[in-house]
């Protein structure tokens, strides 16, 4: 699987230049986060890609066919490789878990099954093993509305698993939940991409989570990546441009130090997310539970 975007652009009818000619290839099975400060451009990225948000400008190539091309039936049918993941879940409250994870297959049943929500022994057994994998097994009776947050994540994962993408695309996984069930939520996401060889795209707040579980770092400021590099490479000066603005760096300048240049701290220590600095790697602002 191969992503390549180019250039993309997004002027939202507000005037709001959200990106500003963003470039990134995707292949492999590598786990690549997205950072950036708030109103960066992180989710109008995502939403871009699968034309949540329709792009003003650019290319968007998933093994080699433009999405930004696609009429609806084309867009449905390239849908089902792009497993999403969102901030909230976007779960159906009063459905139960099984159900919820269900819904994922709905881009492969015909309109009568998809309206009786009727679907092949196969794809329920599917369906099984993935709520298993998850840690959700005995669960799927339950409503969804029953259960914590991070276990409204787990539902969210199996549903884009279940589909069978080529791609993952996570926006802000962890910003409802807790620091550790972040921490098992990003662990369970990069762990079973890389068991289905499925490249990952993950929009996130906390840098100690990108950094802990990314191979590939790409910072966006003001809507233009201004680092992209392995995660061994995000270095403070890459952190500035990221989270305060300034120039990318010229030819020949090296672009980071390393993180293990750091000195008293991991590079997660002092930057959690929108250039705020702490001491324990939390986002101050983020709710202090979300369950598990
Ligand atoms: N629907 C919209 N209409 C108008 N402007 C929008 C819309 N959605 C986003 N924007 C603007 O586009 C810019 C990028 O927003 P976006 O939500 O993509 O950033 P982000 O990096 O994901 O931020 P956050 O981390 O807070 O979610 C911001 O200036 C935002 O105000």
């Amino acid at each position: 699987m191969t992503l390549d975007v180019t250039d993309l652009r997004k002027t939202y009818p507000t005037g709001d230049e959200a990106l500003k000619g963003v470039d990134l290839s995707i292949d492999g099975s590598e786990t690549t986060a997205m950072i950036g400060p708030s109103g960066a451009g992180k989710s109008t990225f995502i939403r871009c890609i699968n034309r949540l948000t329709e792009p003003t400008a650019g290319t968007i190539e998933l093994d080699g066919t433009d999405l930004i091309g696609l009429d609806d039936d084309g867009l449905r049918e390239a849908r089902r490789d792009i497993g999403m993941i969102f901030q909230e879940y976007n779960l159906v409250e009063r459905l139960t878990v099984m159900e919820n994870v269900l819904t994922g297959r709905l881009g492969y049943v015909s309109a009568w099954r998809a309206f009786r929500r009727s679907f092949p022994p196969e794809d329920v057994e599917r369906a099984y093993g993935i709520l298993d994998r998850v840690g959700l097994d005995g669960m799927e009776n339950k409503r969804v509305d029953e259960l914590s947050g991070g276990q409204r994540q787990r539902v969210g994962i199996a549903r884009a698993v279940v589909q069978q993408p080529t791609i993952l695309l996570v926006d802000e996984p962890t910003s409802s939940l807790d620091p550790e069930t972040s921490n098992t939520v990003m662990r369970l996401l990069t762990e079973i991409a890389a068991e289905r060889g499925v490249p990952v795209l993950i929009n996130i707040h906390e840098v100690d989570l990108a950094v802990e579980h990314a191979d590939r770092i790409v910072g966006l400021h003001d809507g233009e990546v201004v680092f992209d590099g392995p995660t061994a490479e995000l270095g403070d000066d890459a952190l500035d441009r990221v989270y305060r603005g300034g120039d990318p760096p010229e030819s020949g300048e090296s672009r980071a130090v390393t993180a293990a240049d750091d000195g008293d701290g991991s590079v997660g220590d002092r930057f959690a997310g929108d250039g705020v600095v702490t001491t324990d790697g939390r986002t101050p602002d983020r709710p202090a539970s979300g369950g598990s």
